[in-house]
């Protein structure tokens, strides 16, 4: 298997600009899909942006966590077609993002994501525009699992459909109190096709997906902590004047993982990510290669110097 994330920097030294090199780097770091299976990256960014509305925003902090807000608040934030080419667009950005450490995803008004917007899955109802669709949000949420980021999905209110699988899709989940995450698909005659069971199956495994995804089951922040979906669950906001909003919460609980340099958290990232997709051999190669990054390398020669104690 190749796990593009790891690879990119390769890409991205050997090439040169111009149309060429990035239609090439579009359609490898793709991962799942590429032209070989008839997937025609171009073709579907230009039938998604026929439905459009909302928009996905991102915001880079000096602390190296960035917060990728969905922003389409008449609709509780589903997706519209213009929203999953966006949301392509600020991965694409993340991946060349070299001083990132963290992400954290939300959505605005007190609400994750109602999944896809039902206008335009109406009008691509049809099995041809669904599975480009399908293999279009597939690429684009494997490329946010693989970004050198460690993520996380902060879920108020309802996360349903594909706001659910998405927020597989991120390493960590924190749930709000009165937060529901639910695969709702069953009830849409439909399964996860954003790549949301593949992932739910390693996060939950194999008993526990299929009783969410064969029961359409709400899973609430108690739930959610029993079968390991959620990471962790905020705190009720108290109305008092100086309580911390949700996302300085979810800041504050991902930057105990995100403090330190940025190519050391990236490297954690990376080996955490291959020994969870790659076959031993290849993962433990991987981390070989991972490792010979961060030897002697600024972090690891001051931490000797000072001859840190870890008491
Ligand atoms: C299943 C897989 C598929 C995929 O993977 O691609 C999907 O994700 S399909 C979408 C699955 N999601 C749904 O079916 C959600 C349907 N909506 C609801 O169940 C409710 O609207 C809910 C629970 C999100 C919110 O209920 P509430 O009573 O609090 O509010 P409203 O119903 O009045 O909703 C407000 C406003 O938002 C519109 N809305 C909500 N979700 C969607 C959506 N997914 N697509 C388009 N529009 C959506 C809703 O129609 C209301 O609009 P209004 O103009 O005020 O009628």
């Amino acid at each position: 298997m190749v796990l593009c994330a790891l690879r990119q920097p390769l890409l991205r030294s050997s090439s040169c600009c111009g149309t060429w090199t990035r239609l090439l780097k579009r359609q490898t770091r793709g991962c799942v899909y590429s032209s070989v299976h008839g997937f025609n990256q171009e073709e579907v960014r230009e039938k998604l942006q026929a439905f459009p509305g909302g928009s996905i925003d991102l915001l880079k902090q000096d602390s190296g966590i960035a917060v990728l807000t969905l922003n389409n608040p008449s609709r509780m934030n589903a997706f519209s077609g213009s929203m999953m080419v966006d949301l392509e667009e600020r991965v694409s950005e993340l991946e060349n993002w070299t001083d990132g450490k963290g992400l954290i995803i939300q959505g605005v008004a007190e609400t994750f994501c109602s999944g896809s917007d039902l206008n335009a899955v109406r009008a691509i109802s049809n099995p041809q525009d669904g599975m480009k669709m399908c293999m279009f949000m597939q690429n684009t949420l494997t490329r946010l699992l693989r970004l050198p980021l460690i993520s996380v999905a902060l879920v108020e209110g309802r996360a349903l459909g594909g706001g659910a699988e998405l927020t597989t899709a991120c390493d960590f989940r924190l749930m709000a109190p009165g937060s529901v995450i639910q695969f709702v698909h069953k009830h849409m005659g439909l399964v996860p096709g954003w790549g949301g069971a593949a992932r739910l199956v390693r996060i939950v495994g194999s008993q526990n997906a299929l009783k969410l995804l064969g029961g359409a089951v709400k899973v609430d922040s108690k739930l959610g902590l029993d079968i390991g979906l959620a990471d962790g669950v905020l705190q009720a906001r108290q109305e008092a004047e100086g309580t911390d909003s949700p996302l300085q919460l979810a800041d504050n609980w991902l930057s105990r993982y995100t403090k330190g340099p940025a190519p050391v958290i990236q490297a954690v990232k990376k080996v955490v990510l291959s020994g969870r997709e790659l076959p031993l051999s290849e993962a433990l190669r991987t981390e070989k290669d991972v490792f010979g990054t961060v030897w002697g390398g600024p972090a690891n020669l001051q931490a000797l110097a000072s001859k840190s104690k870890h008491k």
